[in-house]
Formats: C-alpha cells, sequence, structure tokens
C-alpha cells in the first residue's frame, strides 16, 4: 500500500484542560518531526502543522511503516483545545477527522475536558486519550523520546504501580462517563475502546506511540470520508477573524475540500447575509529561516485541503468564527449563498418567544450551548455570537420577567461599555464562562433560588388555605371572643384570617392562638391549639365538631394555583380543594 494521492490529510485536534499540556504535546510533535525528519520537511501553515507521514513513521523508528499507511500526514490544528473543537464545524459534523484528548494523569479529567468528550461523542469522532505528564510520578526515570512500552519496562516495581493505580483511575473515570477504554497496547478494536496512551509531553515518552494510533485511527475510520478531488471548489471553516496590519480584516481559514486560488469569489457565512467577495491574496506563513521583520506572510497561488491558509479579501469585516468559506463560480452563488445562509440561520432563528439571552463565541459553539440549554428545557429568545454588548443589556433589562432578564455568555467578554451599563442596572444578571455545564448549573442554581425567594414572598403575604376542627369538650369561652380548642386537620391557620363554615358562610376571624399558654402566630396541620374567635356564640353559630376553614379571598386562591401550586405541601393542597368544592357548589367559576 502506498500513500492515496485521492486522500486528504486529516485534521487532528488536540483538547484538554489548561495547563494540562495541549501546547507541549503540539511543540514536541512539531519538533520531534522537524528534528527526526529528513524526507518531506514538516509544514507550518495559518493555525495549523502538518506533519507528512514520512516523518511520523520515522519518529516511529520503523521506515517502512509507510506502506502500511496511506493518508499523507496529519494536519494538527494549532488553536489549541476546547475552543478549536466545540467551534469549528464542517459540513459534515465536526471540523477535526480525530481528536487527542490530553489529561493530566496527576490531576485527572477537568470539566472543560469532560465536556470536550461529550461533544467528540455526539459528533462520532473519533479519538485517543493521552495520560500526561508521566516524567511527574515520583521517581520515574525518564527515557527520551522512547516508545512508551520501552520506557515503562525499564521503570522499578514501585513506579510501575504507581504509574498502574493512576492510569486506571483515568481509565475508571471515562467508564463512568460512559466511554469503555484501554492502555492502547491492550485494545484490540479501537471502534469499541478508546485507546489511553502515557506520554510525557516534555521527555517525548510515548508520543511515537500517539502518532501511530493516530494514523491507525485514521486509516481505520476515516479512509471513506477524507476523499476529494483537488479540482473541487474549496469548502472550508473560519479559525479565526484577524486584523493584520496592511491587509485589513482578514481570515484564518481551514480548507478541508478541494481547492482554493487568489482571484476566486468565495461566500463567507456572518451574522447578516453572507458575504460575497473575491480572494485578494492567500498567505501562508513565511518559512522561520527567511523571516523578514515587517513580512510575516508569503503569499501563494493556490491551496488544496486539508491546509490552514489566510485570506485577505474587501468586506470581510463581519465574518464569524466558525462560519463556512465556499468558492462560488457564476452558475453556483445563489444557491451556495443560500446553503451558507441557512446553516447560520439554523443555529440562529431556532429560538423562542421568552427566554434567556446567549452568546458566544463562534457560530460551533453556540451551536453546542443552545443545544446544552435545549436539554435542559430552558427556553432561549436570542442566541449570537459576539461579545455582550451595551445593547444586549439595554434590551435584556427590558425584559420583566427576572428569570429571563438574563445573559448567558460561553467563551465571551463583556465589552466596555456594556460593563458600565451592567454596573448601574440591576434588573441583568449575567452568566458567563467557558464551560458549558458550568453555565448552565450556575443559571439553574440561580433560577431555582430565585423561585424559592419568590415564592416564599408570595406565600408570605398570601392567606393560605387551612382546615380545622372544634374539639368536643374544649369550649373556654362561649363569646367575645369566642375560645375554643382546635385541631389543625390540614393546612394552617393564622391569627387574623377570617374563617368559614362548611356552607361557605363566613362565622368569625381567628383574634388569637395560643399553645399551652403561649401566643402563636400560625398552627399548622396537627397541631392541638387554643383559638380565639371574634364573631361567633358558641352553640349558634359553631359549635363542638364542627369542621372550619380559613376563607381564603378569591384573588388570593387565584395566585395559589397560578403561583405557588408547586410549592404547597400536600396537606394544603387538601385543604384548598375542600375548601374551593365549597366555594364553587354555589359558583362553579369562583377563582377560575
Ligand atoms: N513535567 C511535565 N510538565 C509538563 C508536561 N507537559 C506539559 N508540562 C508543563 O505544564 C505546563 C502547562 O503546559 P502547556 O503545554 O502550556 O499546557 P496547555 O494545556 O497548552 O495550557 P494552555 O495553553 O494554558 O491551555 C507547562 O509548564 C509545561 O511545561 C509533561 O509531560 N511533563
Amino acid at each position: 500500500m502506498a500513500v492515496n494521492e485521492n486522500l486528504r490529510t486529516p485534521i487532528v485536534s488536540v483538547m484538554g484542560h489548561v495547563d494540562h499540556g495541549k501546547t507541549t504535546l503540539l511543540d514536541m510533535i512539531r519538533g520531534s518531526a522537524v528534528a527526526e525528519g529528513e524526507a518531506g520537511a514538516i509544514t507550518q501553515h495559518i493555525g495549523a502543522t502538518e506533519v507528512p507521514i514520512e516523518n511520523i513513521v520515522t519518529k516511529c523508528g520503523d521506515p517502512s511503516l509507510k506502506d502500511r499507511f496511506i493518508v499523507p500526514g496529519l494536519l494538527f490544528i494549532d488553536t489549541p483545545g476546547h475552543h478549536a473543537f466545540t467551534s469549528l464545524r464542517s459540513r459534515g459534523g465536526a471540523l477535526a477527522d480525530l481528536a487527542i484528548v490530553i489529561v493530566d494523569i496527576n490531576e485527572g479529567f477537568m470539566p472543560q475536558t469532560i465536556e470536550s468528550l461529550h461533544i467528540l461523542k455526539r459528533f462520532k469522532t473519533p479519538f485517543v486519550v493521552v495520560a500526561n505528564k508521566i516524567d511527574r510520578i515520583h521517581g520515574w526515570n525518564p527515557n527520551k523520546n522512547s516508545s512508551f512500552l520501552a520506557s515503562y519496562n525499564k521503570q522499578s516495581e514501585r513506579v510501575k504501580t504507581d504509574l498502574d493505580n493512576k492510569f486506571y483511575d483515568i481509565v475508571g473515570e471515562l467508564y463512568n462517563l460512559g466511554f469503555n477504554s484501554e492502555r492502547f497496547d491492550r485494545v484490540g478494536d479501537f471502534q469499541r475502546n478508546i485507546g489511553v496512551i502515557p506520554i510525557s509531553a516534555v521527555t517525548g515518552e510515548g508520543i511515537s506511540d500517539v502518532l501511530m494510533i493516530l494514523l491507525g485511527l485514521a486509516q481505520k475510520f476515516l479512509e471513506g470520508s477524507l476523499h476529494y478531488t483537488a479540482k473541487s471548489p474549496g469548502i472550508g471553516t473560519v479559525l479565526e477573524v484577524k486584523e493584520e496590519k496592511g491587509l485589513g480584516t482578514t481570515i484564518d481559514t481551514i480548507l478541508y475540500d478541494g481547492t482554493i486560488k487568489k482571484g476566486d469569489i468565495i461566500v463567507v457565512g456572518s451574522l447578516g447575509d453572507p458575504i460575497q467577495t473575491k480572494i485578494r491574496a492567500l498567505l501562508k506563513p513565511r518559512p522561520l529561516s527567511e523571516i523578514k521583520a515587517e513580512e510575516k506572510f508569503q503569499q501563494v497561488a493556490e491551496v488544496t485541503a486539508a491546509v490552514g491558509v489566510k485570506i485577505s479579501a474587501p468586506n470581510l469585516e463581519g465574518a464569524l468564527a466558525g462560519a463556512p468559506v465556499r468558492v462560488v463560480s457564476p452558475e453556483t452563488i445563489d444557491a451556495i449563498t443560500a446553503e451558507v445562509k441557512s446553516e447560520i440561520a439554523d443555529v440562529q432563528i431556532d429560538t423562542d418567544s421568552v427566554g434567556v439571552t446567549i452568546k458566544a463565541d463562534t457560530i460551533g459553539s453556540l451551536e453546542a450551548l443552545v443545544n446544552e440549554l435545549r436539554k435542559e428545557e430552558i427556553p432561549i429568545r436570542k442566541a449570537h455570537v459576539g461579545d455582550v454588548s451595551n445593547r444586549d443589556i439595554v434590551e435584556v433589562s427590558a425584559i420583566e420577567d427576572p428569570f429571563y432578564s438574563v445573559i448567558i455568555g460561553f467563551n465571551v467578554k463583556v465589552l466596555p461599555d456594556a460593563k458600565e451599563k451592567l454596573q448601574t442596572t440591576s434588573e441583568v444578571t449575567l452568566f458567563r464562562n467557558d464551560v458549558i455545564y458550568r453555565l448552565i448549573d450556575d443559571y439553574k442554581d440561580w433560577a431555582k433560588k430565585q423561585k424559592e425567594l419568590a415564592e416564599k414572598e408570595i406565600s408570605d403575604t398570601i392567606i393560605k388555605p387551612g382546615r380545622f376542627r372544634i374539639m368536643p369538650d374544649c369550649i373556654f369561652r362561649q363569646s367575645k371572643p369566642a375560645v375554643v380548642g382546635v385541631k389543625i386537620v390540614s393546612g394552617v391557620v393564622k391569627t387574623n384570617v377570617d374563617v368559614v363554615n362548611t356552607d361557605g358562610e363566613v362565622v368569625g376571624k381567628v383574634k388569637g392562638l395560643q399553645l399551652r399558654g403561649e401566643n402563636i402566630s400560625e398552627a399548622k396541620i396537627g397541631m392541638e391549639v387554643a383559638m380565639a374567635l371574634e364573631g361567633p356564640t358558641v352553640g349558634r353559630q359553631i359549635k363542638e365538631e364542627d369542621t372550619l376553614f380559613v376563607n381564603v379571598p378569591e384573588r388570593h386562591a387565584k395566585r395559589i394555583e397560578h403561583e405557588i401550586y408547586d410549592s404547597m405541601t400536600a396537606d394544603e393542597l387538601e385543604a384548598l380543594d375542600a375548601f374551593l368544592a365549597i366555594k364553587r357548589r354555589d359558583n362553579p367559576f369562583w377563582a377560575k
């Protein structure tokens, strides 16, 4: 087998928690490939690094392996981490064909990494987990650039055990997250099991294993999806929108299919109508050896997927990170413009008439946030890409429902004028985080607290239902006021409420409640208390064994049903139902 010219380079994204070693790993892959590389040179792209197959197999110590693989190499996206993955989609799903999830073996998974794992699962992207920083294990004896097993076998028994324990913690965590995993050398079927590779990005131990497993995954899973025709019009995704001196606004783009040329007309996704523009220049980084102070980039006439390239063209100001870039012809321009528009609209328009306002840094991350909020059944009024602006604050402050005068921002900043506005606008609550699950949890916790507070406020001012019975042999005074012993059957009775009998007639007002000689302000279900009732005379309007109810005013009954029904206890509801039945005997629409 040899490299198949029709296969493009698979795109690989590296994800992981801050400080777990993404940058160091990418540097190590790049650096070692440069050091070992004699055949193909590694190529620096815009936003990506291409490592040719020759370098990878040389690095793995067996150049004959080259014949086993048909992909031309691997293209690593340089924007490390979360951002590159959550944000970047191709038409088929995730932009990256493969992923490396990096985790510090001494620390385990962090929320952001867990989130990445969920996203990988959703997009069905093949990935490996690397358990980094094995050289930090106490007593580790480093073997520079060695394969993992070669180095592992040279360690003392104690160190091996220590590593194994930490390693199985990671496997256990993955299991809890719904992934079966094993050490990479023990995985028989990579479709069923995730391979976990212990490495050190500093000493290079295990790096060759990572590259080999990635190639294996590419070979196994991607062959079918990596075909491209070099002549087809280019399709890519905006990695970043960047202002460059002398060039104006440019878009760093990962081209994942076809070819793109200087002078081509492209359609680029934006918040409004898609941008149609003509490519002024295609730019690649200048090789390090020829770097001149003022010229960072060199022009190229055309590039073919997969590649990272900077596009300079007029009118790119509104371009969106994560949005599609498509080369068009006069025949296709209308249809493709409509497609690009609907791809972005898919994310944007699917909003509710009431709900929270959300902002995210790219189309892809906005979509991820929308998905998660939908799962939690949190309605979304507006979903936009971009930082939190003054306009957002003004708009949201006009929303009356406090649960929705909320902005949820994922990976975004608050613009300076919006910051000022926020300080003077108490109606708007802002949640910001770079982990979606945290954002959602924060919002949910807050909403729950708000609900409880609101309910408490209502329930403090509302007259609640209560049913009680006058106990036999407990008439302490006949009238003015009548003082009788009562037992609360359900609900609650407070002082100063009116009392009705089972015919719905008001028989008096509760003037006081006493429990074992002490004044109390309310009595709850099960309590036996002495009640002073102003109005009735025992033996006339009331008598022993009578059942009486708190007279809930109609307005209050309505509010109970609509606003605090969920927070009522079962016995309060029982009292309410019995009371409503009495009131509705004459008027079926009472409190409806
Ligand atoms: N001992 C040891 N240190 C490592 C290893 N990998 C990374 N580090 C160190 O860990 C720190 C963080 O590594 P980075 O590569 O910057 O981590 P990152 O994930 O790219 O972090 P961000 O770019 O901030 O997201 C640096 O001080 C690295 O030198 C490793 O394998 N062993």
